[in-house]
């Protein structure tokens, strides 16, 4: 076994320390010089191909700006990397455990002496202002490490316990599936990227990662790094391009055996949909992992400590702008402090900059035109589902740069059942709820069909015991922001409509990608 220290998650860098800063502007200035303009082709049995039509990023905060291009993989291309992942499975499975765990903990020292380039890669592509970035990078960091040291408990015969029988030796074998699709969203294409292709990897399958259209060249970058750890050819097959088709294709096909989904819950129901399907030829029944979208709601009641309130509620909700799958989205204020609670929540994040990733603005832009559209939508309807008390505008311009820009907004006294409160916007965009009482304010919360992240902030040990049993979400946070996992320390996946609850980052996420083998020898 290799001998390696515990894991410990990274610790993230503090920029309110001007050499960080410093450090920071440097990397931008280095990545804009060396990888902004750049083309990223398709990764297949480890040549690099490309495809007459190409994919292009844009940069959200100046979409004047191109960043960077992909290949756009069609469905041949797809059919090829499906056939030569099977063929690198059949040696790849072989690899001794440690072996393939050393490949990932060498891809993250590489990513931690490139660190800061990730980060500046995802201020220019995707909008993420430092903190957000380097927060995003730590966790990838941390996949890497924590998925290799958790390979290794499932190395050799008998890994998982069984109970003694005399006369017997019985054994639990753990083994990789097959070869598996992981599509991604573009809101954490580091991370998430790069933990759900790790994952199934370092147990022995080969996987086809189908990136974000809106965030290639991140996901180029991660493949790079892979690459240069020694993940031999076909194991990891980069396959950018287009969800409806290649995406379709894949989940479809009859020799993909496992699909590992974050995305929307659209777009992921209807892959678990098509997947349930069996085609012609197909052996299995296909295995899918999602995590979706949630409407997460935080409650605040009389006895909670206010400023630590208002703290956890500004970073929950505009953190990224909003664009995470655990963003605040519903405040859930009793109304006996409802006007304490709202007017200084309204006050904190109206002294919000907003402004581009590379100035480090507290709200940068929303990540393409069509998620502008939609927030843009649900604005137009918030002054018939509550009274807008901040923002409510979707300006596209910021200090004279043209973007997918939304003004942080917060809406008050939304109605529990409308649209406001029940659909996931993924922006700045907040919906103050008024409850009667704590028990009010606790059915508010449990009234939507997802069950992703939920907070209570509270001084009432009763009330957080209550809801540490009847709050329905798969990550709870008691007096403080509600995003944020940490790998290792909180698993990470949600209930409900927010998916399969695969928990990301925890003690068990690796078996999602084995099967299970008794065997027993009478002696
Ligand atoms: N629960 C979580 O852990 C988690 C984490 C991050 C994001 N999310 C959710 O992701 C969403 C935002 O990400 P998004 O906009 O990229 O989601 P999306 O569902 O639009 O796209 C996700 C991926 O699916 C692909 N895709 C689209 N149509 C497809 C199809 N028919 N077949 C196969 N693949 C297809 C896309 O190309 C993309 O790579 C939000 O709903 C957010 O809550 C969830
Ligand atoms: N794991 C992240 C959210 C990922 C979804 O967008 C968090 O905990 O905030």
């Amino acid at each position: 076994m290799i001998k390696i220290q515990e894991y410990r998650p990274q610790s993230f860098i503090d920029f309110t320390k001007e050499e960080n800063v410093q450090a920071y502007q440097d990397a931008l200035k280095k990545v804009r010089a060396e990888l902004v303009g750049r083309h990223y082709p398709m990764v297949i049995n480890g040549e690099r191909v490309d495809t007459a039509e190409k994919l292009t990023s844009l940069n959200p905060c100046d979409t004047n700006e191109v960043v960077g291009t992909t290949a756009k993989a069609t469905i041949e291309d797809a059919e090829r990397a499906l056939q030569g992942a099977w063929t690198a499975f059949e040696s790849w499975k072989k690899w001794d455990m440690d072996a393939r765990a050393r490949v990932l903990l060498k891809a993250a020292a590489i990513l931690k002496r490139r660190r800061l380039e990730a980060c500046a890669l995802m201020s220019i592509e995707v909008g993420k202002n430092y903190a957000e970035a380097d927060v995003e990078v730590a966790e990838a960091i941390d996949f890497l490490e924590y998925y290799a040291r958790s390979a290794m408990k499932y190395s050799g015969f008998g890994s998982s316990e069984t109970t003694w029988f005399e006369g017997e030796e019985n054994g639990l074998m753990s083994i990789p599936l097959g070869v598996g699709v992981s599509i991604s969203p573009w809101n954490f294409p580091c991370a998430i990227f790069i933990g759900m292709a790790a994952a199934p990897i370092v147990v022995g399958n080969c996987v086809i990662v189908k990136p974000a259209e809106d965030a290639g060249l991140i996901a180029g970058f991660m493949v790079d790094i892979m690459l240069e750890a020694g993940l031999p050819a076909g194991v990891l097959q980069f396959l950018p391009g287009v969800g409806k088709e290649i995406g379709e294709y894949l989940t479809t096909h009859a020799k993909t055996r496992f699909i590992t989904f974050t995305g929307s819950r659209a777009v992921g129901l209807h892959i678990n949909e098509v997947a349930a399907k069996v085609q012609p030829g197909q052996k299995w029944i296909k295995r899918v992992i999602m995590e979706l979208g949630g409407k997460d709601g935080m409650i605040v009641d009389e006895t909670a400590d206010l400023d630590v309130a208002v703290t956890a509620a500004v970073q929950g909700a505009f953190g990224f702008n909003g664009q995470k799958c655990s963003a605040m989205s519903r405040l859930i204020v009793v109304d006996s402090v409802y006007d304490d609670v709202v007017n200084a929540f309204v006050k904190r994040a109206g002294a919000l900059k907003v402004g581009t990733g590379e100035e480090n603005a507290n709200v940068t832009a929303v990540v393409n035109q069509m998620s502008f559209d939609k927030i843009k939508s649900y604005l137009e309807i918030a002054p018939d589902e509550g009274k807008v008390l901040l923002g409510g505008n979707a300006t596209g311009e910021a200090n004279g740069k043209q973007g997918y820009y939304v003004q942080p907004t917060i809406v008050g006294d939304v109605k529990r059942e409308s649209r406001l409160a029940q659909e996931e916007i993924f922006g700045p965009v907040v919906s103050v709820i008024r409850a009667r009482d704590w028990q009010d304010a606790l059915d508010i919360a449990n009234s939507t069909e997802y069950g992703l992240t939920g907070g209570v902030c509270s001084a009432s040990r009763e009330r957080l015991e209550q809801a540490r049993a009847e709050f329905e979400v798969g990550n709870l946070y008691f007096n403080r922001k509600i995003t944020g996992a940490i790998v290792g320390v909180q698993p990470f996946g949600g209930y409900n409509m927010s998916g399969t609850d695969s928990k990301a980052g925890g003690p068990d996420y690796l078996a999602n990608f084995m099967q299970l083998k008794t065997v027993t020898e009478r002696w």
